[in-house]
């Protein structure tokens, strides 16, 4: 059943990424074509490039998202930007709840949940980010850190059009190591069958993303694991040549 589920490859550029850098996506514009038959590509810049890499990808086999977003619509809040301003500059994605956002910005799983409602209340499809540190690895307590991230970040009602989980261990992210294969297949079971107990036919629709240290060389053993729906992508979605190899190595 989860064997029709079409891939998402999603690159998160991060805090990289200047107007210069439309090159690099105009040249994922012009190879994506040629990797349509694997996978949906989404590139999330930073907002600042949302708007005009929306324009350029108009058409085309990319679409263009944003990395967080504010969980009001609008109102007095320096410096922070609604989901409704993202899908208004042409983003018809929103990551949430990164790994990055929990650490540098304290965010815990009650804002995530707001946050993905707010991508819902737009019209966009929330990303929500869920993974273990290190150290909870190293105590065994993955399951469990991911049950209470699960149960405390997605919003009630989700549908597979509206929610993508994406799995990225924080010990993977930026360091060039990955789980081992039964272990993404374990774990992505294990969210699998939370996502079905929680939303039923739509669970079982529902994009499983695996993210941390995916490029090129590791991308075709990642994305053959049972349950993994696609890739959410960092450092290799900086340059076009590997992010379209990451799509290529779907299955
Ligand atoms: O955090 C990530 C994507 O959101 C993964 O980053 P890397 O692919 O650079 O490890």
């Amino acid at each position: 059943m989860t064997d029709a589920i079409r891939p998402l490859i999603a690159g998160n550029w991060k805090m990289n990424g200047l107007k210069a850098s439309t090159a690099e996506f105009d040249a994922m514009l012009n190879g994506a074509a040629g990797v349509a038959g694997r996978a949906d590509l989404l590139v999330c810049p930073p907002v600042t490039l949302i708007a005009a890499f929306a324009d350029r990808a108009r058409g085309k086999a990319v679409v263009v998202g944003a990395q967080d977003c504010h969980p009001k619509a609008s109102g007095a809040h320096t410096g922070d930007i609604a989901a409704e301003m993202l899908v208004d500059a042409g983003a018809s994605a929103i990551i949430v709840g990164h790994s990055e956002r929990r650490a540098d910005h304290g965010e815990g799983d009650a804002l995530v949940k707001q946050k993905a409602e707010a991508a819902r209340r737009a019209g966009a499809t929330a990303i929500v980010c869920i993974g273990e540190t290190q150290t909870q690895r190293d105590a065994g307590q993955t399951l469990d850190i991911l049950r209470g991230q699960l149960d405390g970040s997605l919003p009630d009602g989700s549908t597979a059009a509206n929610l993508v989980v994406a799995y990225e261990p924080v010990w993977a992210i930026g360091t060039g190591l990955t789980p081992t294969a039964k272990d993404v297949e374990q774990i992505h079971g294990f969210i699998r069958e939370f996502l079905t107990a929680s939303f039923e036919a739509d669970g079982a629709r529902m994009r499983i993303l695996y993210g941390g240290s995916v490029k090129p060389s590791n991308a075709a053993e990642l994305m053959a694991v049972k349950n993994v729906n696609g890739a959410l992508v960092g450092g290799a979605s900086l340059k076009a040549a590997d992010f379209l190899a990451i799509a290529r190595g779907c299955p």
